[in-house]
């Protein structure tokens, strides 16, 4: 028995359900027929999370029989994916579920109805544009990593991608935030269309600055000339163009060769997995846990489908808000990222590996249960301290997973200004809590600038064994910042060196060395960086175990 995404799946059912897989319940060529005059939802970042969580919403969605087209998926980053990953295999992809009780669960996924991979503005472009200027879309998703919504550097210039964007006006406009800015200018010009926009990225209060950089990018075309000031209006209203916050959550690591084998093993014949040139790893599968979270603001100026009956939680603002706090602020993020840089330094080849050396563990406890959660409001609709629980306790463990620190750490430097830089204002800004108190947060930004020692994207473990940074784009400028220092070198300006890193408030959101932590960090950073096989006697000295 072989197994293809392309197959009529209807005409060898039986081979399907022989394999355990389940089917969409609907036809896949006439979603896609209507939705090319019907659509209603545009997804942005066509990575592996859009395949585990946005696309099996839409299936769910037609399955119910509650729409009738599907989602399409645009990639303006990377369009080898969809060259690679979707065209290939009809947009088809299987969801591979790996559960922690061990087993595996399989689903067919038809629900993307046309993919779009945007180099220029070519015949590809003109069919993202007709399907901006369609009155029935409603709403656009977008996946695409924190820095894909940065367009100006630290300093407040622009990026030197953007720069031209800015320069040669929105028919050049290939960049993500570029590209969308440019497609609501369709849709402005297609008579002031509502729509919503929905980041669904891992950062908080991440739909305010999916805004704030839409509006930023509209004003500056509208300095230039380029657009009319009325288009800044639309974009800035929130009954024409909304933008939800949102909370998101399934862990999704990237498609690894186990999962890849098995496949191959049960007769799916799609289980190749690529590494495109700009460093996505993708496959026509993608493989994740089994609990999944997605919270929206219930802001959707052209109206939106019955999302609710496909799992979906929609809240008012402040539950929204409060339950991604806790999510990517408390209760998950920052536990992963805590056990990713101290994972790397134990060169540990998975995240359960790291939450099961007793140390570490101990580390992610006092991180999420003492440090974070008192700083944390209840959202409501679920419990942080369950929460919590179950990330520690149920879901990093899941030996099944195959997620590693490698992927976690990636891009560090974009998230610790999120993962813990707003536990660490509340403790600063709060009467009722001492910042002196934190100890997790401290060690862990330590682990991480001790990991940092090195040099061209390579640093050493602590059992002094080199090992290659995943990618980040602050790692050049803070490997040079640190290159004074060496793990079991001369330590003694150590206080000098990271002072500029401790101060910088884009890393930190606050300038530590206004702050007791500083000291702190410091001293960790020296203990840790004192020579090899530091780490676990640090954390136990430091945690008291
Ligand atoms: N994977 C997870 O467990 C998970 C869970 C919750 C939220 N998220 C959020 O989703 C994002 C994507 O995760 P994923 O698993 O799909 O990752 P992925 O590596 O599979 O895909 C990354 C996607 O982002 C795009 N991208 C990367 N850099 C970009 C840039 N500079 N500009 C524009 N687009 C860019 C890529 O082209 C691709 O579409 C994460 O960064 C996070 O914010 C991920
Ligand atoms: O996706 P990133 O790169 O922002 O962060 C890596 C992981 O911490 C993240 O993907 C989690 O797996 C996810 O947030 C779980 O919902």
């Amino acid at each position: 028995m072989v197994l293809h995404l392309t197959d009529d799946f209807k005409a060898n059912a039986a081979e399907w359900e022989a394999a355990g897989t389940k089917l969409p319940q609907y036809d896949p060529k006439a979603v896609a027929e209507y939705t090319a005059e019907h659509p209603y939802w545009v997804h942005f970042g066509a990575g592996n999370l859009f395949r585990e969580v946005q696309a099996l919403i839409a299936q769910d969605l037609l399955n119910q029989g509650e729409v009738k087209a599907g989602v399409i998926v645009a990639e303006t980053f990377d369009a080898d994916i969809i060259t690679d990953a979707y065209k290939p295999y009809d947009n088809r992809g299987l969801s591979v579920i790996l559960k922690s009780d061990g087993s595996v669960e399989t689903e067919l996924v038809a629900s993307v109805a046309e993919s779009f991979g945007v180099k220029a503005h070519d015949e590809v472009w003109d069919g993202l544009v007709k399907v901006f200027t369609n009155p029935e879309l409603q709403f656009v998703t977008v996946t695409i990593t924190e820095k894909g919504y940065a367009i100006r550097n630290n300093d407040g210039e622009l990026l030197p991608w953007i720069a031209p964007e800015v320069e040669n006006g929105p028919d050049s406009a290939v960049s993500a935030m570029g590209a969308i800015t440019a497609l609501l200018l369709e849709r402005y010009k297609a008579g002031q269309l509502p729509i919503a926009m929905v980041s669904t990225d891992n950062f908080s209060q991440n739909g305010d600055r999916f805004r704030s950089v839409i509006v930023d990018f509209a004003k500056l075309w509208a300095d230039k000339g380029f657009v009319p000031e009325d288009f800044v209006t639309y974009v800035e209203d929130p009954a024409k163009v909304a933008f939800p916050l949102t909370m998101i959550d399934r862990i999704t690591p990237n498609p690894a060769d186990s999962v890849s084998k098995l496949l191959e093993e049960k007769g799916f014949a799609d289980n190749k997995i690529f590494h495109t040139a700009k460093g996505t790893n993708v496959a026509p599968f993608a493989n994740a846990e089994e609990t999944w979270y997605l919270v929206i603001e219930d802001t959707f100026p052209n109206g939106r489908p019955a999302l609710e009956k496909a799992g979906v939680f929609l809240g008012d603002r402040d539950t929204v808000n409060k339950a991604d706090e806790m999510k990517v602020t408390t209760c998950l993020n920052p536990v992963h990222t805590a056990l990713a840089v101290t994972g790397r330094l134990m060169s540990y080849d998975s995240m359960s590996e790291t939450i099961g050396d007793k140390d570490l563990k101990a580390l992610a406890e006092r991180l999420a249960y003492v440090e974070g959660l008192p700083v944390v409001a209840d959202p409501g609709i679920f419990s942080p301290k369950e929460f919590a629980e179950k990330v520690i306790d149920v879901r990093v463990p899941n030996p099944s997973l195959p997620d590693s620190p490698v992927r976690i750490s990636t891009d560090t430097s974009q998230k610790v200004p999120i993962r813990f830089g707003v536990t660490i204002k509340k403790y600063v800004e709060s009467p009722d809590h001492d910042v002196n108190t934190l100890v997790a947060i401290p060690l862990a930004i330590a682990a991480w600038l001790r990991l940092l020692l090195g040099t061209d994207g390579k640093a050493t473990d602590d059992n002094g064994n080199e090992i290659t940074l995943s990618p980040d784009p602050r790692i050049p400028e803070l490997q040079s910042a640190l290159a004074s220092l060496k793990v079991g070198g001369d330590l003694s300006k150590a206080d000098e060196v990271l002072k500029p890193i401790l101060a910088d408030a884009t890393l930190w959101g606050t300038d530590l060395t206004q702050t007791p932590l500083a000291e702190k960090i410091v001293g960790y950073f020296k203990e840790f960086a004192a020579g090899t096989g530091t780490l676990h006697p640090v954390l136990e000295k430091e945690l008291g175990l």
